[in-house]
């Protein structure tokens, strides 16, 4: 909170603004009484107040973007700046209104010179924050045999998962697991609970920077869908599209786009 002592490490500074702004959160779907979009609405400005005040008082000098801050979206200093917290207050927002579910999620990235170099994803729900600073072990990592004669499987959006996801589970033999949040999607991989997340269609910076920054520190594949990297801090923050899966699926995943398309 303003006023305590807050980690000076960048890696644990983001996973301590995820777990204020998560606390935060579920205090306001807790006590607020508020349902719907009312009660989105609160979590948003709620999450979204917090995180400019601590990076006001603890990284003055930063810059920010945020999806909840639509004066960050364009230039406002971000794009000539050597640091830029790339957030997102409340990911998963829907779900967020309709208690007990516990995937939404709060996102903190940092980029520095043309990368990513920090994130934490809190699932505040879940009990769990998951950083840079401390990488997760992802479960059978390198094993040939992980979940073997198993159907992989494949996180996507709960309430609008594209069309060509499905196609391309048909064609892996895979099964589908919706759910909300793009970090929690991609955090799903992470806990073992899918094997990869491919998304397509809309998305901003703010739904992928912190994940993807986890799931690369954890050693998963990270691209866009045309395998090429993911960038971070443009002028325009619209990012379409990303895969995240485990490395022995990026291939088949990659392969499959790229000759039946996106459509
Ligand atoms: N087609 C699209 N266009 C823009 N944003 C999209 C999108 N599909 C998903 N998103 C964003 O990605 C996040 C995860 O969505 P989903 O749960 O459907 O997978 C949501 O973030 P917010 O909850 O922060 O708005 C949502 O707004
Ligand atoms: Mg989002």
């Amino acid at each position: 909170m303003p006023g305590v002592t807050a980690p000076t490490d960048d890696h644990e500074f983001a996973a301590w603004l995820a777990e204020q702004a998560g606390a935060r959160l579920l205090e306001v779907r807790a006590t607020s009484g508020l349902e719907g979009r009312e009660l989105k609405d609160a979590g948003d400005a709620a999450a979204q107040a917090l995180l400019a005040e601590l990076l006001g008082i603890h990284r003055p000098h930063d810059a920010v973007l945020s999806e909840e801050s639509a004066e960050t979206h364009g230039d406002s200093g971000r794009l000539t700046a050597s640091r830029v917290w790339i957030i997102d207050p409340l990911d998963g927002t829907r779900e967020f209104s309709e208690p007990p579910r516990d995937d939404w999620a709060v996102h903190v990235a940092l980029w520095s010179a043309g990368s990513l170099v920090a994130g934490a994803v809190a699932q505040p729900a879940l009990g769990e924050t998951f950083h840079t600073g401390r990488p997760p072990v992802v479960p059978g990592l390198g094993a040939g045999s992980h979940r073997a004669g198993l159907p992989p499987r494949i996180a996507v959006s709960r309430s609008r998962p594209p069309a060509f996801v499905t196609a391309l589970a048909d064609s892996l033999g895979a099964e589908l697991v919706p759910m909300g949040s793009a970090g929690v999607k991609m955090m799903s991989v992470v806990r073992d609970v899918a094997d990869g997340y491919v998304h397509a269609g809309g998305q901003y910076e703010w739904d992928s920077a912190a994940p993807v920054a986890v799931a690369a520190a954890a050693g998963l594949h990270t691209s866009r869908v045309d395998g090429s990297a993911l960038v971070y801090n443009r002028a325009d923050p619209y990012l379409p599209d990303v895969v995240v899966c485990r490395p022995e699926l990026a291939g088949p995943i990659l392969e499959f786009i790229e000759r039946h398309g996106i459509e």
